[in-house]
């Protein structure tokens, strides 16, 4: 029997693909230089160890220059950052967070190209931030989160490597919202 599409509601729109059989997201390509290091959480008899950072998972070995910590508290929202020199290299240890990408860089192949990302203990990831990408992030979660960041160039006190633009500002196409919908 053949079976009829008259169930379908006026508007209704089939899912296009969104995840591979290992359960990747199947999204288009990284802005380029940014890389996305999944990390699987050692489950031990009191509790996990989970990985955070090795320098094989980086190019060129990348040096540490320091690590510091940002917490966020619930709906937290730290948006438009760059640097010129400075490679962020984040890892959501509590809670959950989105990172957005966007890449302004007008000499790169992925000109005007935004990634969204969702790090935490849910899917543990090192996401790598290359210099001059501006990046956001943002606490969508009802618990604190924490964002460690290995940093190749420590902060300069004297002379920040820190560019900002607000979060709403129209030159980055993204807004960030606090809907949780599908
Ligand atoms: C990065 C850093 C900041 N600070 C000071 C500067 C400032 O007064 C205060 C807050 O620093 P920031 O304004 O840089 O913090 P924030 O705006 O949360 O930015 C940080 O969040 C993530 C998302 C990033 O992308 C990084 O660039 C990082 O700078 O802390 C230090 O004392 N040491 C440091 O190593």
């Amino acid at each position: 029997m053949v079976e009829k599409d008259n169930w379908l509601l006026a508007g209704a729109k089939q899912d296009g693909v969104s995840i591979t059989k290992e359960w990747k997201p199947a999204t288009p390509s990284l802005i380029d230089g940014v890389i996305f290091q999944e990390i699987k959480p050692v489950l031990t008899a009191y509790g996990s160890l989970t990985e955070i950072f090795r320098t094989e998972w980086v190019p060129d070995a990348a040096q540490i220059g320091q690590i510091f910590a940002s917490t966020l508290e619930p709906g937290g929202l730290s948006a438009w950052h760059a640097h010129a020199i400075t490679t962020d290299r984040l890892f959501v240890a509590a809670g959950q967070m989105r990172v957005v990408l966007y890449d302004a860089r007008e000499e790169s192949p992925t000109f005007g190209m935004l990634n969204e990302f969702k790090l935490g203990t849910r899917r543990p990831g090192l996401l790598v931030v290359p210099p001059r990408v501006w990046h956001g992030v943002q606490n969508y979660c009802s618990t604190l989160a924490i964002l460690v960041n290995a940093v190749d160039h420590a902060y300069r006190y004297d002379a920040p490597d820190h560019w900002r633009v607000p979060a709403d500002s129209d030159t980055v196409p993204y807004r960030f919202s606090n809907d949780r919908h599908g």
